[in-house]
């Protein structure tokens, strides 16, 4: 656990960039997109096979993990990587968003975030340090500030407010990293503001005011819609210092990945590739495929022949839809599977296409491709 934490610009094409985050468990290469990873296990995906789609870094959700098997427990057996055995870099959240969204009866502080579990009802508090304390039990290389992701809409005064207390948080969340933290792990400060240009402002700059290695840009995916979205991306990004990473939580279609990163982002994590997969959604380079549709019954062409990735290349449509019909564990698992090869395979072109200085060009060709919606 010797290599510090760091990040080495690469090409730039406009405001898209590559790079590479070093970390003491491997190398991150940007722009990334993070597996989710929720309780230790990315769903329905062996990690051998997690790390074969070409995947740097996964995510873990402190939320959950802190509830089950709790994050002592994790520790005893000697931290995440070991009880996953995924050895690469993990990032964790710091949970406060999973804890709006999933637990009950929460009460929100200056303090931290009183909440009951949605497992068992057993009352549990998430303080700013709290939540630094279970993402060290857990080992993780990238650590998230505790923060409030308000709701979408928001009043700009509540917006105010809220962004305000994430500051406060992240000052907080800074000195209990500092205290028991290593060298080799990284904690980054979370951008709010909803969608108030002025606000974005304010975060950004009392966040670097208190300075951190990375910067993430939350509130964003909640609903305010693409537009909004890089909107508010479009006036945050040239705020956050240009030689540290910049990663947008809870994104997403790959449509929005390709224009996240055409301004300026450099880390990913969402939860669609898995998710859909296990309810039969294929993402391929033309758009998402229902697997369980009519269409495929005899359809003898895999996902994709020309990937390597034995889910999109050795299986039929006709077989997976098959599998789904038939209610088969073997349905999820190869979908899963072949989702997140997609996005490594979307992230590697990209990559690629910012260090040969033709990212315009691929955007464009992949936007005229990628179909969303059919019709
Ligand atoms: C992943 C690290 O996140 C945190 O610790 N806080 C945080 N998480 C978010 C997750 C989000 N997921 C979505 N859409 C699916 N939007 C999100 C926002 C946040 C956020 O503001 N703050």
């Amino acid at each position: 656990m010797t290599t510090p934490f760091s990040f080495s610009l690469g090409a730039t094409d406009g405001q898209a960039r590559t790079g590479a985050i070093t970390t003491s468990r491997g190398t991150i290469r940007t722009p990334a997109f993070m597996p989710v990873g929720t309780a230790g296990t990315v769903k329905a995906v062996q990690m051998r096979d997690v790390k074969a789609t070409g995947a740097d870094i996964i995510l873990g959700n402190t939320y959950h993990l802190m509830l089950r098997p709790t994050a002592e427990r994790v520790a005893r057996f000697g931290g995440l990587h070991k009880f996953s055995t995924w050895e690469g870099p993990i990032l964790t959240d710091s949970g406060g968003f999973q804890v709006m969204s999933l637990s009950a009866m929460r009460k929100l502080t200056e303090e931290g975030v009183s909440f009951q579990s949605h497992i068992d009802g057993s009352k549990h508090m998430l303080t700013p340090e709290r939540s630094i304390e279970i993402q060290c039990l857990l080992g993780a290389d990238i650590q998230m500030q505790l923060d409030e992701c308000p709701p979408f809409p928001i009043s700009e005064e509540a917006s105010l407010e809220s962004l305000e207390l994430s500051v406060r948080w992240a000052k907080r969340s800074k000195a209990a990293f500092e205290e028991i933290a290593g060298r080799h792990q990284a904690l980054y400060g979370i951008v709010q503001g909803s969608v108030f240009p002025d606000q974005r402002k304010r975060s950004a700059e009392a966040l670097q005011e208190i300075g951190f290695p990375g910067y993430s840009v939350g509130g964003l995916a909640v609903g305010e819609g693409r537009e909004a979205m890089f909107g508010v991306l479009d006036v945050t990004t040239p705020l956050l210092p240009k030689d540290k990473p910049r990663y947008l939580m809870g994104v997403g279609k790959p449509l929005d990945l390709v224009g996240a990163v055409e301004r300026s982002i450099d880390m990913f994590d969402c939860v669609l590739p898995t998710r859909s997969g296990r309810h039969g959604q294929a993402w391929t380079w033309d758009g998402p495929l229902n697997l369980k549709n009519a269409q495929f019954v005899d359809d003898e062409t895999p996902l994709d022949p020309a990937s390597d990735c034995p889910a999109s290349r050795d299986y039929t449509k006709g077989y997976l839809n098959h599998l789904f019909r038939a209610g088969e564990y073997l349905g999820p698992m190869l979908l899963s599977w072949h989702n997140l090869d997609f996005y490594q395979r979307l992230m590697a072109a990209m990559r690629e296409a910012i260090a040969e200085g033709r990212f315009d060009q691929f955007a464009e060709e992949f936007r005229a491709r990628h179909r969303e919606r059919k019709g």
